[in-house]
């Protein structure tokens, strides 16, 4: 059971199509192919497996390890848990060297950072980054600003959207 830190929830949402996210993670994976090569992948559960699907088969990497790490519940993020941790021969002899770590987003950081702790010389990508996370991700495709939610369309369905000259 997690006990939720009281943070105010994000005021922007930025909603995401399953094509837009296609299109963004397949421009990550453009900018990884110049990274690279990566003898494995490790992706962060949950956010991170559509995400890492789509980057391994761009650039063909066929060993695709898991972290999981559960702590966001809705939208507050809670006690950290790693529930898996990252199999020895994939972080290998060197601390990780080689290997690419795929996440959908970065927010506060705290995940990158307990996952970098695990493979300091892995090569971190997200599609997403938010500002405080920023600084912990290698490579990237699009930013937020801090105050925004982001919406994932495994997360989301069709809705009605009050006009925009009605919110203030
Ligand atoms: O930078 P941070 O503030 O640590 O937040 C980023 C993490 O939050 C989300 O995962 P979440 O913990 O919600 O779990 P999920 O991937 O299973 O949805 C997202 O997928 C990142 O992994
Ligand atoms: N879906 C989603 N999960 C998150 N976890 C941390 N920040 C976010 C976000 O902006 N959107
Ligand atoms: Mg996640």
């Amino acid at each position: 059971m997690t006990s939720p830190t009281h943070q105010p929830l994000p005021p922007k949402a930025f909603p995401v199509s399953w094509d837009q996210f296609h299109r963004d993670a397949r421009a990550l994976a453009w900018r990884l192919h110049e990274a690279g090569p990566f003898r494995a992948m490790v992706c962060i559960t949950r956010g991170g497996l559509v995400a890492a699907a789509i980057v391994a088969r761009e650039l063909e990497i066929r060993l695709v390890e898991t972290v999981c790490i559960s702590s966001y519940e809705h939208q507050q993020q809670g006690d950290f848990d790693v529930l898996k941790r990252v199999a020895k021969d994939v972080v290998g002899t060197d601390e990780g060297q080689g290997v690419l770590i795929v996440d959908d987003l970065v927010d506060t950081g705290k995940t990158a950072k307990l996952v970098r702790e695990m493979l300091p010389k892995a090569h971190f990508a997200t599609v997403y980054a938010k500002p405080m996370g920023r600084p912990l991700v290698d490579t990237f495709i699009t930013e937020v600003s801090q105050d925004t939610w982001i919406f994932f369309p495994w997360d989301t369905g069709l809705a009605f959207q009050p006009p925009i000259s009605g919110a203030g």
